[in-house]
């Protein structure tokens, strides 16, 4: 069988315009040949100097961004091979991003911006409200349905991101230094959450973090030097 996540020769090259030079393209190489497996349910982390290309390889995992050579294969499938609308739709159903900014609404409570992506993708209000609540109660905020983001403390602010990423189910998750603006106690909480929900919903995770001592705790780990993977 296939595995979940097959990453092939993946390499990266920005293309940026030279400004010392008239119309002059300078080619900066981020990721340099990439191969990986990551099997379904597996929990990673991505930690790396910066600038060493994590953010890319995470968006170019999610869709968000396309690679300049190779092929990533989703239980077998070249997601890059198909257009546009093709890889909004596999984006939409397969894919959560939590970032390091919760990027709340500041206007809304947490459970309504628990469920604004089932409220984008045309999800009834009443089912997608459901699944809001049942994402905050998975992530310890039962409690706090009707704060506002102004009104929660920044881990739980995270937390209502978490579930807002979760709302829709995705079978993979993908986070982006999202402890990165928390102190290092509730920083290993969003990291412990992180564990749990691996184990309870079986969601495929990858996570991004400078943080080597909240890396060492997760299952897997993988570290981005000079373009290339390490494994640890
Ligand atoms: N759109 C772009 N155009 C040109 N260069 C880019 C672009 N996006 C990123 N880069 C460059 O690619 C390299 C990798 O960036 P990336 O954000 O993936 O690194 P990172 O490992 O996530 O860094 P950090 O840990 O600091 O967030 C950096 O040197 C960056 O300057």
């Amino acid at each position: 069988m296939a595995p979940f996540i097959r990453v092939e020769g993946l390499e990266k090259t920005y293309l940026m315009e030279d400004r010392a030079g008239a119309h002059a393209v300078r080619a900066v190489d981020v990721l340099r040949g990439i191969d990986l497996e990551i099997a379904a349910g597996e929990l990673t982390a991505l930690t790396g100097p910066s600038g060493a290309g994590k953010s890319t390889f995470l968006h170019i995992l999610g869709t968000l961004d396309v690679p300049t050579r190779g092929r990533v294969l989703f239980e077998g499938r070249d997601v890059f091979a198909g257009d546009e609308a093709e890889l909004a739709t596999f984006r939409n159903e397969t894919v959560g991003f939590v970032f390091q900014s919760h990027h709340l609404l500041p206007e809304f409570t947490a459970a309504e911006n628990a469920m604004m992506p089932a409220l984008i993708r045309r999800t009834p209000r009443g089912e997608a409200r459901r699944r809001a609540l049942r994402m905050l109660e998975l992530v310890g905020l039962a409690e706090r349905v009707d704060h506002k983001p102004g009104e929660l403390s920044g881990g739980e602010q995270q937390r209502v991101a978490l579930a807002r990423a979760l709302c829709l189910e995705p079978r993979l998750l993908l986070a982006d230094e999202p402890t990165g603006n928390l102190d290092p106690v509730t920083a290993e909480g969003i990291h412990s959450l992180l564990r749990d929900l691996n184990r309870q919903l079986g969601i495929t995770m990858v996570v991004v973090t400078h943080n080597e001592a909240l890396a060492s705790a997760l299952p897997r780990r993988l570290r981005l030097e000079s373009g290339r993977l390490v494994s640890l």
